[in-house]
């Protein structure tokens, strides 16, 4: 069994803020105060793991180094065609760029890199894809916790939409017409690869 994680504060290992934004409002309810590691002063560890659960535990350890608990998250867009690439490597596909002064990916950049791979194998490409969250949690005394999570959907082209993050706006779950980008964060929050790692973290620590 699991140790509880009880109320107080909570180091969200990511330096990601659409990704902080949606943590915060998945731990808040459960008491959780929480706090980036931006916040803390935290260095950004190099992600230099070959799978998302390696990436998440490199982060939250780094993280679980200020005497907090800390969180991370390591998620990605796998693509059935591309062989599941760009898989662990997602945030590397949008190369880093500065955008008003701040440090930011050029997702528009990598979502037209996705497609025209895809355009590449013809009009009748499987675009099948499914993005995956894997959640880690470590305790200062080294205490671990992973979990992942999916969901499973569609590229559609262009892009759709202005809410959520990355490649929102190219992403339809199955079953759906609206892009990730499209629905309302709280829809988002019900469905996404996210919310299902979230659900197996809730059951193994509140
Ligand atoms: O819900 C999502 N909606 C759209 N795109 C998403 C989502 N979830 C992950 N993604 C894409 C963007 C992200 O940048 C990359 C993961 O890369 P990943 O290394 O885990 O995150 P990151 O470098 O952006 O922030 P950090 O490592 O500080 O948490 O996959
Ligand atoms: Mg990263």
């Amino acid at each position: 069994m699991t140790r509880k994680l009880t109320p107080g504060k909570l180091v969200l290992a990511s330096h990601n803020k659409g990704k902080l934004k949606e943590i915060r409002a998945l731990v808040e309810p459960y008491g959780m105060e929480a706090i980036s590691a931006a916040d803390l002063g935290l260095p950004e560890p190099e992600e230099t793991g070959t799978t998302f659960a390696e990436n998440a535990l490199i982060k939250a350890r780094s993280a679980a180094a200020s005497g907090y608990v800390a969180l991370s998250d390591d998620s990605g867009l796998q693509v059935a065609a591309l062989g599941g690439r760009p898989g662990v490597y997602t945030a590397d596909w949008a190369e880093r760029q500065w955008f008003e002064g701040e440090a930011g990916r050029d997702w528009y950049m990598a979502m037209g890199k996705v497609e025209g791979m895809l355009a590449e194998m013809g009009p009748d490409v499987d675009r099948s894809a499914r993005f995956v969250c894997t959640l880690a949690l470590v305790w200062p005394d080294g205490e671990e916790l992973v979990v992942e999570g999916e969901v499973q959907g569609s590229l559609t082209w262009p892009p759709r939409g202005a809410l959520g993050f990355g490649y929102d706006p190219v992403f339809v779950a199955k079953g759906m017409d609206q892009t990730f980008a499209e629905i309302d964060p709280e829809h988002k929050h019900a469905i996404s690869h996210r919310a299902d790692a979230f659900a197996k973290l809730v059951k193994a620590v509140f």
